[in-house]
């Protein structure tokens, strides 16, 4: 094998194609969605209005945020078998039940395998709306209760907490999950965008592209880590057991979760709302334990901050689903509905000017032999 073919492992470093959605400096702990810094939005904006201009490049117009926000209040509406795979799958991961919804979805609707970009768009705004009624339709179903109906009144935030909790949100707890939301809401050639680009570049649907996305979110390497944070703050238990906890994974080489990631090298510029939210909330509920925990195992990290291992946005937004009473299991797919407007633009971008997805593997099996039948084995 020649010496000059340079392998990429994890395609680090490696720049698959252009976007113009949302850039990440890692070095300097920046990210923006459109030209717009995550810190402007997570202070001034909301999901409904950032959706729009990550699909559409600008910030909408009072007509145009308003013309939007209507569609994704129609678009709450899941088909009844959608309610018949959720109570089949019901005993299973909430991940693996939206999953296996979202495919169902592509199943049950006709106009899913329109691939025209209109069509894509109806189907993203659709897909949008649908994936947070799942989640709330399947926690309500696995708890013996009857689906919420959604309230058209509610904005995309409150109308989740309420179809997920029955009881209308606190103007503080619709907001929080607003800013989750928006913070989750797109990330460059993450794992499951790259997934969902690549099955886009076979020609496949939106739905196939998005249960291909929720499929690579669902692993503890990339969505799954608020629910590995919120398991190890348990394990830690007191905050004056996070230094030993941190040690013993040092000195066994297994990461600490929540910490690091492929792009930052500086902290996670999503972080700090996260962690300002914690620690209010943590606060004005009176239960500090978890944020001390959390704290300390930051305190213990600190040595290894100057390789550019930092806190990431996950190492936060477990605890303040926690302290919102959330179940542990549905903290994946919370990122799933915040990372829902990310897939549609970056689904719609890979079609425009597609091209199949297809690297290279570096051969390095056996030489060429000869065939043996069996009864010569
Ligand atoms: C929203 C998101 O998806 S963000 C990511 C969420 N995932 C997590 O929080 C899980 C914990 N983190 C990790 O497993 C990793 O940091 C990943 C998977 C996110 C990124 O991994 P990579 O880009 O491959 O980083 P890489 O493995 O090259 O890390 C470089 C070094 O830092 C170390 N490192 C990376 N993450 C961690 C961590 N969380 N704890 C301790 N050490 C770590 C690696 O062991 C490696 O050290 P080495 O060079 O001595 O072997
Ligand atoms: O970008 C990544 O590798 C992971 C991700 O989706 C994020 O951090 O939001």
């Amino acid at each position: 094998m020649s010496d000059e073919i340079r392998i990429n492992r994890g395609l680090k470093g490696v720049y698959f194609e252009r976007s113009g959605v949302s850039h990440i400096d890692g070095a300097k702990g920046e990210l923006s969605y459109r030209g717009y810094s995550i810190h402007d939005l997570a202070t001034q904006s909301t999901f409904e209005e950032v959706a729009w201009l990550l699909i559409h490049g600008e910030l909408p117009t009072k007509d145009e945020l308003a013309a939007f926000t209507a569609k994704l209040v129609a678009a709450r509406e899941l088909p009844g078998a959608i309610h018949d795979v959720i109570r089949a799958t019901a005993s299973g991961h909430p991940m693996d039940v939206l999953t296996a919804s979202v495919s169902a979805l592509g199943a049950l609707e006709p106009e899913s395998r329109d691939r025209s970009e209109a069509g894509m768009l109806a189907n993203g705004i659709r897909l949008t709306s649908q994936i947070p009624m799942i989640v709330a339709a399947h926690e309500a179903i696995r708890n013996g209760r009857k689906p919420v109906e959604p309230d058209p009144n509610l904005s995309h935030a409150a109308n989740w907490l309420w179809m997920l909790k029955g009881e209308k949100p606190s103007d503080d707890a619709a907001r929080l999950a607003d800013v989750d939301f928006i913070l989750h809401a797109e990330h460059g050639a993450n794992a499951s965008a790259f997934a969902a680009r690549v099955v886009i570049g076979t020609e496949a649907t939106l739905h196939a592209a998005f249960a291909a996305g929720l499929a690579a979110l669902s692993g503890p390497a990339h969505g799954g880590a608020a629910e590995d944070v919120m398991r190890m703050v348990e394990e830690i238990g007191d905050a004056s057991n996070a230094a030993a906890y941190v040690k013993a994974k040092r000195a066994a080489r297994e990461p600490v979760t929540g910490f690091g990631h492929r792009v930052y090298r500086a902290e996670d510029p999503r972080a700090r709302h996260m962690r300002d939210g914690v620690e209010r909330l943590s606060k004005e509920m009176g239960q500090p334990r978890w944020y001390e925990i959390l704290q300390a195992v930051v305190e213990a990290m600190k040595p290894y901050a100057r390789h550019g291992l930092n806190v990431n946005v996950d190492f936060y937004s477990g605890v303040i689903y926690q302290l919102h009473g959330i179940p542990m299991d549905l903290y994946v797919p919370i990122f799933g509905i915040g990372r829902a407007p990310g897939w549609v633009i970056q689904c719609i971008e890979q079609q425009r000017r597609n091209i199949l997805i297809r690297p290279l593997t570096l051969y390095d099996g056996p030489e060429m032999r000869d065939y043996t039948p069996i009864d010569q084995r």
